[in-house]
């Protein structure tokens, strides 16, 4: 079997002109702008790409962008009294602190301190515990992204045997809630546990967040299975820099029966769901209807 290729790229594509879509009525029925501040600290290179993404393509969107880059060695206290300020801005609907943090900045401290209505990471601590009761909340970009593309390809995700690899706060858990609502059998594996292997043959959709360069290799996959890479890992191979997942896409994609590319699957979803994000924040903070298909 060769597994079909779920092109995030496209996906992404198509998220963001639903978002325009909206934004445009938004302003032309209810005179609103959605407004998405984002803040970086430091000068990471990896995260400057992403931050300037951001703006750039909510822009594109019809949104406001208010972009805040704050030198290496900003305190927390001035961190925090800048979310203060925007927490406080109407013009401002979504704020995303960039991760990682520099290491003298309690990262907890600061994505607590965002008011959580405007949290559209969906990493606070409220928006957790909302999640995980399986009640209204801001949902996580990347897990939000790949439920999308697990919707889209399967239908009904009801019943089916789910394994995400990894535990981490921004992808394995929130992921394995979001597969938890959707009716699914969730099983979070990780690096303890035992015969891993045999775990992952078990599963219908196979989620890959752990980090580690092509550690899931095809023989783990399942045949037909649904494989969603959500690794993004720099390495050198033959003299030249290539960016790869966590899972070995060559043996892979010749069992699974549908997965998704490293570079262009999930990647690109997590900003296009960040800008759904912010477009859902602003529905909700003026009482309007939520849009439909671009929230859990
Ligand atoms: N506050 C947050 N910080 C971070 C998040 C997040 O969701 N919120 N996620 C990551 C970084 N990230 C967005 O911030 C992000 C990562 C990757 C991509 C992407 O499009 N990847 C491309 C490859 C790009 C490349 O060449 O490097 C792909 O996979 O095709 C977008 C956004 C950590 N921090």
């Amino acid at each position: 079997m060769t597994a079909k290729v779920i092109d995030g790229k496209a996906f992404a594509s198509n998220v963001r002109a639903q978002v325009a879509t909206h934004v445009t009525r938004l302003k032309e029925v209810n005179g609103l702008t959605p407004g998405l501040a984002v803040v970086l600290v430091g000068e990471d290179p990896a995260s400057e790409v992403y931050v300037r993404n951001k703006g750039k393509q909510t822009v594109e969107v019809g949104m406001n962008s208010y972009e805040h880059k704050l030198p290496a060695e900003t305190s927390e206290e001035d961190l925090l009294a800048l979310i203060s300020r925007l927490n406080a801005d109407p013009a401002v609907h979504g704020i995303l602190v960039q991760l990682p943090l520099p290491g003298h900045l309690d990262s907890d401290l600061v994505i607590n301190s965002i008011d959580p209505a405007k949290d559209v990471d969906g990493f606070h601590i409220s928006n957790v515990g909302l999640l995980g009761t399986g009640q209204k909340s801001m949902v996580p970009c990347t897990p939000l992204g790949c439920l999308m593309m697990l919707r889209d390809h399967h239908g009904s995700l009801s019943g089916l045997n789910a394994v995400v690899v990894g535990r981490s706060n921004i992808v394995g858990k929130p992921m394995a809630q979001l597969l938890l609502a959707d009716s699914c059998t969730v099983t979070i594996a990780h690096s303890r546990t035992k015969d891993l292997a045999s775990v992952c043959r078990g599963a219908d959709i196979l989620v890959a967040a752990v980090g580690r360069p092509e550690m899931i290799p095809g023989d783990w996959v399942k045949p037909g299975a649904t494989v969603i890479d959500v690794g993004i890992n720099r390495i050198e191979r033959d003299g030249k820099k290539k960016l790869v997942g966590d899972v070995e896409y060559g043996s892979a994609a010749e069992v699974a029966g549908a997965i998704t590319p490293v570079p262009g699957g999930v990647g690109p979803m997590t900003i296009a769901c960040l800008l759904a994000n912010t477009l859902t924040a602003c529905c909700r903070a003026h009482g309007l209807p939520e849009p439909e298909g671009l929230t859990a």
